[in-house]
């Protein structure tokens, strides 16, 4: 994360000191770098620069329209699971070329935004999803590409909650059944099978995973070919993992050398749906500590961010590193805290028992690699307005999603004449 780096004592993102960004928009609010985004997406697409390729960004990690704008312009596609994401990417620029949708619960209304909007294709989870997407695309008298998602059965030695590809999980078709599949897809009306697409778990921290996947993948890919179905695109999805505390993901080079020598020589297109590792480390969440207080068996540092604005930690137990703004205090004594929010909730933390600098009211503080699955998972339980969303770009503070109001909270409710 070196665009978050200390300057003169000073947590800076880029060339702003983040104790100007909480003065001009306030705590708490996240905080993009835009170098980082860019340099991110050009890493893991310039890896893959040797073959054909499509870089779908996984806009359920971080749907910004500013962020898939400039993703749009670094030329991302994006891998969207719902009319909402759909209409996210098409407002933002991202061509319809290169849009995939996936998800097991697409709606018939969803299905004839897609194929209005003419996307790339489907990544299709179930027999009866074919069905229902024949039956629309058959309504509207054109035919829907589509890729089927098969589950490889693989672990990604991840979190259970974000492991996909495994036998239990409800995600795409059973590997064995596949050929079964595609054969009924192929013979479907309004249909055109055009790819393959395996995702297996999120925040991986290995390679092989990775590869015994893409294995199985070329296996039924070749079989396909043989029964007479040749396929043009073969998505892997994304899942790559990032550093959040000691992790050593492999790099996208490192990805890339495993995988290219699999299918260097298919005709096909690679597609790819990176999420997490594009803007997990190119965001912050800067908050505030309200109070210091020492309770029975510990500290607790009440903040001014919670659960609902990064939920990561109390679903996932998921380990956020957090930084004092003012660097003096990340030398100074240390001692045992839970970082807690406001919420109504004994799950509302942030960062529990960890050994850190002994912070006081109205010290600053940032909780990294917040740039993924960090607003996109917020809410507005116990009626705190969502936090705005900044991006820092050249020296400048740009407010991406500005901070929702009380109006905000009650916006689309009513009052029955009933009860006036
Ligand atoms: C189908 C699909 N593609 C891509 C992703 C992106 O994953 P990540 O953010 O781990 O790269 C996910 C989420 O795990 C997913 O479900
Ligand atoms: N929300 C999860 C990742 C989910 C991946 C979705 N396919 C996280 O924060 O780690």
């Amino acid at each position: 994360m070196h665009d978050f780096h200390y300057r003169e004592g000073e947590l800076y993102c880029e060339d702003v000191p983040l104790s100007r960004i909480a003065k001009e928009v306030g705590t708490p609010c996240y905080i993009y770098s835009h170098h980082t985004l860019v340099r991110h997406f050009r890493v893991y697409d310039g890896a893959f620069k040797n073959i054909p390729h499509i870089v779908a960004f996984a806009m359920k990690a971080n749907s910004n329209l500013a962020v898939l704008r400039l993703m749009a312009k670094e030329g991302s596609g994006v891998d969207i699971v719902s009319g909402g994401e759909l209409y996210r990417a098409l407002k933002a620029g991202v061509p319809p070329t290169k849009i995939v949708f996936a998800g097991v619960g697409k709606k018939p209304e969803e299905i004839a935004e897609a194929l209005k909007a003419d996307i790339l294709m489907f990544n299709v989870e179930s027999s009866a999803e074919l069905q229902a997407i024949n039956e629309v695309a058959a309504s509207m008298g054109v035919k829907a590409r589509v890729a089927l998602r098969i589950n490889p059965d693989i672990d990604p030695k991840t979190h259970p909650y974000i492991s996909t590809g495994l036998k239990k999980s409800k995600f795409g078709i059973a590997a064995d059944r596949a050929i079964e599949e595609f054969k009924a897809a192929a013979a479907f009306s309004h249909i055109k099978v055009v790819g393959l697409h395996a995702h297996i778990g999120s925040q991986l921290t290995q390679v092989t995973p990775f590869v015994e996947s893409l294995k199985k993948v070329l296996a039924l890919v070749q079989a396909l070919a043989e029964q007479g179905i040749p396929l043009r695109y073969i998505n892997i999805g994304g899942g790559l993992g990032i550093t959040y505390s000691d992790e050593t993901p492999p790099e996208p080079k490192d990805l890339a050398e495993a995988i290219l020598p699999l299918v260097r020589d298919l005709k096909c297109v690679l597609i790819m749906e990176p999420g997490r590792v594009i803007v997990g480390n190119a965001g912050v969440l800067l908050t505030k500590v309200l109070y210091a207080k020492d309770g029975e068996a510990k500290r607790f540092l009440i903040v001014d961010a919670a659960m609902n604005d990064l939920i990561r930690p109390s679903l996932y137990d998921a380990y956020h590193d957090i930084r004092p703004v003012y660097e003096a205090a990340a030398h100074g004594e240390k001692k045992t805290v839970d970082v807690v929010g406001p919420v109504c909730e004994s799950g509302d933390f942030l960062a529990k028992d960890r050994v850190m600098p002994a912070l006081n009211a109205g010290d600053l503080m940032a909780v990294m690699s917040a740039g993924a699955y960090g607003f996109v998972m917020s809410s507005n339980y116990n009626s705190r307005p969502r936090v705005p969303e900044v991006l820092v770009h050249e020296g400048q503070i740009h407010v991406i999603r500005s901070r929702e109001s009380y109006e905000d909270l009650v916006r689309g409710e009513e009052i029955p004449e009933f009860l006036a």
